[in-house]
């Protein structure tokens, strides 16, 4: 199944028409540079094109009033003071003749993107479009959006495709208040938001942006709120707040469905947000999320002001859902204190509602520590508004280059291969240094007798993947059973960082995948991940394909899965997943045993010192 892509540039064709300094970023070139990027790169050609249309009105009311659509439907027909003068019933937006058209294009693009993925004619996909939704309410208009596109598309996948849970994961800058407030009190719908707070100091200042505004009634615990109180964010605050926060809430809710409100004005260099992420990061965000709800995703943009940052952002955002592993992370560290403070707010104010957070600490009665002179990656502007003074410059995402080979089987003729995937000759070419080190080791391991043939075919592979050639593959008889990261620095198979860690039960280790394994697998940027299914792993399948579909985050996807003898039958969905295809959905995931808590706390506690990605809570 493809990835399908939804634009026409008739959503161009409005733009400001007097000044007004706070409205002027939101220009039609938003749009234009993000399809032409698609297009010079490729990845548009490989996408499935999907037409938009017009939202109908009963589509807009699914969300908005009817007072409200009335009073926009007026505005083709407004003089320039007419226009303004509509405008200023509102914030922080412009009107203009064309664009009740372009926002009904807007619904209509998303709600196409919706259609296909909910029916399985795509597996996923990206709507690109303006005007961006999800600051406008029912009845307003608000920071330059004029329908909620994703908050109608929330409700029209409920109504017209039994969607029963829908995550809905807004990463832009701002803070999708319009979205909070339609599904405040709504538990089918989970609201995520992170967004650029400052203690209430940055735009929209609304103390309902905080993270104790968590949702009411019925919806309390379904609105998480992880407001950044100073600027300068960079890679790893995001990831640490995936791994500690969002992901682990995601798999226990278990959506049918997610919807990406693809802001990008949380990407470096970006005039409102002064945020330090790079482009690739958006790579790594999506990939997180793709092996949930089966893989149906339907990214949609929001924001996004930096014209460079934007296009790069969302080709590594399109080259994800493709398929394509993402690149190795940049620069990990670990997450700044401020962002610290944040990710311990959020999960021990929704320790309550969500049993994967109930060994998180208490809210802190600590009072914010003085705001450091400068952000956490260095000095930035600290106004809102304020023009940055310095051009920022960060280097351009590296090509992910797809080798001809993705996945390789090495398998005995018995077994037929999998579709999609290339059966491995035995190893020929030139010992690498890698190949030998590998074949050094595991000879070292062959007194007891495990297969040398395979091993020789083993480190063959090892050799192709670090020269690129390809991708992942499934070697396979194999006996022992341990996971094993191989630095990319160079091949050493470093023993003192083989974890081992037993779970009683599949949400236990899900647990442990993402708030253990992901952030030491992403720190430790292993040059080759090998996964190894331990014997009778047949019972927890779905869980194993999780496992290989996250880990294939790490080592810039070059993943060596090692499957047991007796398990012909997991080969062809173990290939199906290193080909990119999503894992079937967990469902909702119980409540992790006591005793996995425990032991998963403590190993995190122990390891948090030297790996700093693992942290959830301030150390001061
Ligand atoms: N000082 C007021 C700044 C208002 N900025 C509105 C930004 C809307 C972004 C939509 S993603
Ligand atoms: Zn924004």
């Amino acid at each position: 199944m493809g990835t399908a892509l939804v634009y026409d540039d008739e959503m161009t064709k409005y733009k400001l028409l007097w000044v007004d300094p706070v409205c002027e970023l939101e220009v039609p070139e938003r749009l234009q540079v993000s399809h032409q990027a698609l297009v010079r790169s490729g990845l548009a050609g490989r996408c499935v094109p999907v037409p938009v249309r017009e939202a109908t009105d009963e589509e807009v009311l699914l969300v908005h009033s009817a007072e409200y659509l009335e009073g926009v439907k007026k505005t083709p027909f407004m003089d320039l003071e007419d226009l303004m003068a509509f405008t200023q019933q509102y914030g922080d937006v412009y009107f203009h003749p064309n664009i009740y058209h372009c926002a009904k294009l807007a619904i209509g693009a998303t709600l196409q993107l919706v259609d296909r993925v909910m029916t399985g004619k795509v597996r996923n996909g990206m709507a690109l479009v303006r005007p961006p939704g999800h600051h406008s309410q029912t009845s307003q208009a608000n920071g330059f959006c004029v329908f909620n596109n994703v908050a109608i598309a929330a409700q029209y996948a409920k109504k017209h495709h039994g969607a029963k849970r829908v995550l809905i994961v807004d990463w832009d800058i701002h803070h999708g208040q319009g979205i909070q407030y339609c599904f405040e009190d709504d538990p089918s719908v989970l609201y995520f938001s992170w967004h650029r707070y400052e203690h209430q100091s940055f735009w929209p200042n609304l103390r309902e942006s905080d993270f104790d505004s968590v949702g009411s009634g019925k919806g309390a615990g379904f609105n998480i709120n992880v407001p950044w109180n100073q600027v300068g964010m960079g890679n790893s605050d995001y990831l640490a707040v995936f791994f500690h926060v969002l992901l682990p809430v995601a798999y226990e809710f278990g959506p049918d469905l997610v919807l990406i409100s693809a802001g990008f004005d949380s990407a470096i260099g970006d005039p409102e947000g002064h945020m330090c992420a790079t482009p690739d990061i958006f790579a790594h965000l999506t990939h997180l999320l793709m092996n949930l709800a089966g893989g149906k995703v339907c990214a949609v943009l929001e924001g996004g002001y930096n014209l460079t940052s934007l296009a790069q952002s969302v080709c590594q955002t399109v080259q994800t859902l493709l398929g394509d592993p993402p690149p190795h992370p940049a620069n990990l560290g670990g997450p700044c204190e401020s962002a610290l403070e944040s990710v311990h707010s959020a999960r021990s104010v929704h320790k309550k509602y969500w049993s994967c957070l109930q060994h998180a600490g208490e809210p802190s009665t600590k009072t914010c520590r003085p705001a450091q002179q400068d952000g956490p990656q260095g000095p930035q502007s600290n106004g809102g508004g304020e023009a940055q003074k310095e051009a920022i410059a960060w280097p351009e995402p590296l090509q992910r280059v797809a080798p001809s080979v993705r996945t390789a089987l090495v398998l005995p003729d018995a077994v037929p291969c999998a579709d999609g995937c290339e059966r491995f000759s035995p190893a020929e070419g030139p010992d690498s240094m890698a190949t030998a080190g590998l074949r050094k080791h595991f000879l070292k391991e062959s007194e007891d007798g495990v297969n040398v043939k395979l091993l020789y075919n083993i480190t063959a592979l090892v050799g192709k993947m670090e020269k690129n050639e390809v991708w992942h593959c499934l070697p396979f008889p194999f006996v022992p059973s341990y996971v094993l990261c191989v630095c990319s620095k160079h091949l050493h198979i470093n023993f003192n960082h083989t974890l081992t860690y037993g779970c009683g039960d599949t949400v236990g280790l899900m647990q442990a995948a993402l708030g253990l394994l992901l952030p030491l697998g992403y720190q430790y940027a292993p040059g080759l991940v090998l996964l190894v299914r331990p014997p009778g792993c047949r019972a927890r399948e779905d869980l194993w394909l999780q496992l290989t579909g996250l880990l294939q985050g790490l080592a810039a996807g070059h993943t060596l899965v090692l499957v047991q003898e007796n398990e012909t039958a997991s080969v062809g969905i173990t290939a199906s997943c290193l080909l990119g295809n999503a894992a079937p959905s967990l469902g909702s995931l119980a409540a992790p045993g006591p005793e996995d808590v425990e032991s998963f706390e403590r190993l995190r506690l122990r390891l948090q010192t030297d790996w700093p990605l693992l942290q959830t809570t301030e150390t001061w």
